[in-house]
């Protein structure tokens, strides 16, 4: 945006004192009083560019009438008027009646409401230890439009609150948890909500756009087409400010873009209920500013938004709606922010002037104010909190119930019509973007509990995604395909031309087990290294229900085979022809079928330490438990030598197939005699060489069966693994 442009707009609907101006929304407009203008800096590169900024006429303290970035912003009541959502105001004065960005494009929901009564959850700590209680009786109610904080010192349970309230922990739990009155249906529950981490799993190498584009094709299924998915990733990318960025890969963009990023995922498909994990740690102030900015508009869009954090400012503070305190795994407060201080101030706390209300409470949970918790939480359990946030709230009664009216109307207004499609105005609280889903509400809620896609596209557009991202990795691509050329050439002057002389047997066998060790490394490792990453993006978007973990599993797997393939290809191909190997097409494919197949067997090792632990247990675990593998190979010790005791272990080498496989096709099925450059060579029969390493009675397809077994085995032990991470998660 050009500098000095005029960009902010700020609204009071409720003090018609000031000119006019119409909001469109959807398509028909809203009256909106007092538009004002304001000049404002260049946007930062990370600049939401709201171009309206919302606060509570209520809260403890007025909302800072500056914004990020420095443009003014007029605080507008909480509830009373329809706002343009997240809309940026572009363009000078002249094109101020341009519509604002809206989400006018997205999948119609109906507004949620979270109701939850005397919530108990307990975790075992053994069988000695029995069971831990992590939180107690806890109750409340978060509704839509209301931008919800859940506070509390660390280890106060704020996450446990909320990964139950999300559906994510369901076992050991007590209590009622209602959605919009009713019981909730989880897997329906968790199909209409999304949950954003504290840390933003983005896959690295995919633009901005290609995961956007990925996330409308896996959250908007094949009925939406491909000119509405376009459109509807247009709207959230210019909408949370990712235009510019567009065509960045995500690794390489800044924590605020991040998080836009991760919220713009998920927008996709409209969800009404966003729970965020601490959505501003990590960011400077500025950018934890523009975050709660994004999340108060959301909210103002008719959502459900609801996020743990830590200790706010005041200036962030006061952005919240509605607060739940919790200490010791207790509610200490719960009710509206402007409310707090008096509820402390009447339980005995009085909040000094000047003094951030939330530093206070917080340091009041943390005992610093005195033995306080049990007190706090009889005063909540008593009701007192409740009382006070009536009284505050009576002077909003009407406007609020005129607002649900409004509500309810424009719904009842949808429902009958059986309005599917187009664009539909929400006055009132839902505003421009609490849309109606057509499938799951028109139909008056039938329980699709399914993903959004089927199985078969799933897969088809993760392989897409493994595959390119994988052709984009340095690590698992780049510098493989170079170290696969430069050792093979290495390998080839090291070793060159003793394929056919029989004098160097010995040092032509160390040629083919460098070659099943490097293989073997080179497709273990970097799986270790990588894999967890790709595992934290599977985690967020299964949880996210996405897509199902066999759709992600299958293109895991069969985006992983070209690469193992090309690669076995390239070294095998260059060592094979430098270093003399028998010039038959039969042995070259039966040596190079032996590489494929240790490269994927040792690939799928890697998953499956990948997928079983961390990256540092991981580069240490991998090696380590190479060794005993390489040590019954075959090639360091016979088998014959080994004591009785030890011999099963070479049966679960998979490295002895392999090896043992590449010797028959080089030395195996008759081989004729090797040439000898000196007086006398012991090994001119090549039988005899297979006799000496105790190779001679092998069969080759034993070997390729064998370690085709491995490699379904372990894929199919790294599959449970991940499934049994899953479940553990609950
Ligand atoms: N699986 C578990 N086993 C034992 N204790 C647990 C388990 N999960 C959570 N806890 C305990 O429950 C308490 C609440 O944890 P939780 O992560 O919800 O706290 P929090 O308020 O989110 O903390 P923070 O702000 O530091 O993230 C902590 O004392 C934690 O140690």
């Amino acid at each position: 945006m050009p500098e000095g442009e005029l960009k902010s707009v700020s609204v009071d609907c409720c003090h018609g004192t000031e000119g006019t101006v119409d909001f469109m929304h959807n398509g028909i407009s809203s009256h909106q009083t007092a538009a004002r203008y304001v000049r404002t800096p260049p946007p930062l590169p990370d600049s939401l560019n709201n171009g309206i900024m919302l606060s509570s006429p209520n809260l403890v303290t007025p909302l800072s009438a500056v914004g990020s970035g420095g443009q003014l912003v007029k605080k507008v009541p909480n509830k009373s008027c329809t706002l343009p959502s997240m809309g940026f105001s572009s363009g000078s004065a002249a094109t101020n009646q341009k519509k604002p960005n809206e989400l006018s494009h997205l999948p119609k929901r109906l507004p949620v409401d979270i109701q939850f009564a005397n919530l108990a959850y307990s975790v075992s700590e053994g069988r000695r230890r029995g069971y831990k209680t992590i939180l107690k009786n806890i109750s409340g109610k978060f509704r839509s439009s209301e931008l919800t904080a859940i506070m509390g010192p660390s280890g106060a349970g704020k996450s446990t609150l909320m990964n139950i309230l999300a559906g994510y922990k369901t076992s050991h739990l007590n209590g009622t948890l209602l959605i919009n009155g009713k019981e909730r249906k989880l897997r329906h529950f968790r199909k209409m909500s999304c949950y954003i981490m504290q840390d933003d799993q983005l896959m690295p190498h995919l633009t901005v756009r290609e995961a956007m584009t990925v996330s409308a094709n896996l959250k908007l299924g094949k009925q939406t087409s491909s000119n509405a998915k376009r459109i509807v990733i247009e709207e959230i990318m210019e909408t949370l400010g990712l235009v510019e960025c567009c065509n960045t890969r995500t690794t390489n963009l800044s924590g605020g873009q991040r998080k836009r990023l991760s919220i713009a995922l998920e927008l996709v498909n409209n969800p009404p209920v966003m729970f965020f994990d601490e959505p501003t740690s990590g960011l400077d102030s500025s950018s934890c500013f523009q975050c709660l900015s994004l999340l108060k508009s959301l909210a103002r869009g008719g959502r459900t938004i609801i996020c743990t954090i830590h200790q706010p400012s005041a200036r962030l503070f006061e952005m919240f709606d509605h607060l739940l305190t919790l200490a010791e795994g207790q509610c200490i407060y719960q009710g509206s922010v402007q409310g707090l201080v008096p509820f402390l101030s009447s339980v005995g706390f009085e909040c000094p002037s000047y003094h951030n209300p939330a530093d206070y409470v917080m340091e009041v949970a943390c005992g610093e104010h005195g033995e306080c918790i049990p007190k706090l939480v009889m005063a909540v359990n008593s009701g007192k909190c409740n009382n006070l946030n009536q009284q505050q709230s009576a002077s909003n009664v009407t406007e609020t119930c005129i607002a649900n009216d409004n509500v309810k109307d424009n719904t009842d207004r949808i429902l009958s019509n059986g309005m599917t499609g187009g664009t539909v105005s929400v006055p009132g609280v839902t505003c421009t973007t609490s849309l109606l889903d057509s499938d799951e509400n028109l139909k008056h809620c039938k329980q699709n509990t399914g993903f959004p896609t089927s199985s078969f596209l799933q897969f088809y557009i993760l392989l897409k995604r493994t595959f390119l991202s994988t052709m984009r990795d340095q690590t698992l691509t780049q510098m493989r395909f170079f170290s696969h050329v430069v050792v093979g050439l290495l390998i080839g002057m090291i070793y060159f031309g003793i394929g056919n002389e029989a004098s160097k047997v010995m040092s032509n066998s160390g040629c083919i087990f460098f070659t099943i060790l490097f293989l073997m490394f080179t497709a273990m490792m970097p799986t270790i290294l990588t894999f967890p990453v790709e595992m934290a993006v599977f985690m967020r978007e299964h949880l996210n229900y996405w897509y199902s973990l066999k759709s992600f599993y299958f293109a895991k797997t069969m985006a992983d085979l070209p690469f193992q393939i090309v690669f076995s290809i390239i070294y095998v191909v260059i060592v094979y022809f430098m270093t003399s190997q028998p010039p038959e097409v039969m042995r070259f494919m039966m040596l190079l079928t032996m590489c494929i197949l240790t490269s994927v067997v040792a690939q799928s090792l890697g998953l499956l330490i990948g997928a079983a632990m961390s990256v540092e247990n991981g580069v240490f675990f991998g090696p380590v438990a190479s060794v005993p593998i390489l040590l019954f190979s075959g090639f360091f010790v016979n088998f014959n030598t080994i004591p009785g005791y030890l011999q099963w272990v070479t049966y679960v080498s998979y490295i002895r197939y392999g090896f043992e496989g590449a010797m028959i096709s080089i030395y195996g099925y008759g081989r004729e005699k090797l040439s000898c450059s000196e007086e006398y060579c012991h090994f001119r029969n090549s039988t005899m060489f297979l006799e000496e390493m105790d190779m001679a009675r092998a069969e080759y397809w034993i070997d390729a069966v064998a370690l085709a077994g491995f490699f379904l085995l372990l894929r199919c032990v790294a599959y449970l693994v991940l499934r049994l991470k899953l479940r553990l998660m609950k």
